[in-house]
């Protein structure tokens, strides 16, 4: 089934000058997959996950997830929508201080009103599998990047969305970091059977996908399909990102 259905999408910031960002983009993610949407700096990468996230409209086009229109629904419905159906995780991981890493990952249950003995328990699971299990207790100040962003990702499943979307997930981590939470995502896609959706410049975050979709100019570019051999892919990544020149700055150091 599709989960995901980006269909002719086009969005134009009006302005002094006018930008086109999205032309005419259209995909779609099926149950379970893991794709990852790469492009050059100013490409639209995140005007596509704002507008896929239904945090902005687009100009035309539609968005379709689990065969509803997120973007026909009330204001009140569609929070609802995305708090049932979808999870997000951030480059800034957006936890909250005040709360310890237990209290941010029951949050959407607290927010539905789940008994207390059952949140505790899911987040408790969770953390095991996720292996951050040790510092439960702490504050977001106190841990590092990598179970700061396992935290995240551990609040985006409690709910068990159909999909999550991820904005430069590795974005602020070191290499050590970055490897923990593309296996955590992994883990999330094979054993929930969540299917993700993530923006990256990291080409060996990429290498974790089943597909990357390449935008260049707001347009649809290429996409290239993982196979068998992780390695064998992060290597043509990196000659795609060649290939579609703009920033290579972003080109992550060789760390297989
Ligand atoms: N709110 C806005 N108003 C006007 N123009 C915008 C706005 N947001 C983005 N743009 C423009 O739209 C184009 C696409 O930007 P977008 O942020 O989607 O690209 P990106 O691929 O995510 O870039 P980066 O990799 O640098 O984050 C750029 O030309 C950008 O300047």
């Amino acid at each position: 089934m599709t989960v995901l259905r980006a269909g002719e999408l086009s969005k134009i910031y009006e302005g002094t000058i006018s930008t086109r960002a999205l032309d005419n983009v259209s995909f779609a993610l099926e149950d379970g997959e893991f794709v990852g949407i790469m492009g050059p700096s100013g490409s639209g990468k995140t005007s596509l996950l704002n507008v896929l996230a239904t945090i902005d409209e687009p100009t035309t086009g539609t968005v379709t997830i689990r065969g509803r229109n997120p973007h026909e629904l009330g204001s009140e419905e569609m929070a609802l929508f995305r708090r049932r159906e979808l999870g997000f995780i951030f480059q800034h991981f957006n936890l909250l201080d005040t709360l310890t890493v237990e209290e941010n990952i029951v949050l959407p249950l607290t927010l539905d009103g789940a008994p207390v003995a059952r949140m505790k328990q899911s987040a408790l699971e969770l953390a095991r599998r996720l292996g951050i299990e040790d510092v439960l207790g702490k504050y977001p100040r106190e841990i590092s990047g990598g179970q700061m962003q396992r935290t995240a990702i551990a609040r985006a499943m409690i709910h068990r969305p159909s999909l999550v979307l991820a904005d430069e997930p590795t974005g602020n981590l070191d290499s050590k970091a970055s490897r923990d939470v593309m296996e955590a995502f992994t883990m999330m896609n094979v054993e929930e059977g969540t299917a993700i959706l993530m923006v990256t410049h990291d080409a060996f975050a990429a290498s974790f996908c089943h597909r990357v979709i390449f935008i260049k100019d707001g347009r649809f570019y290429n996409e290239i399909y993982r196979g068998e051999n992780r390695q064998a892919f992060f290597q043509k990544i990196i000659d795609m990102m060649s290939l579609l020149g703009g920033d290579t700055d972003h080109l992550s150091q060789v760390r297989l």
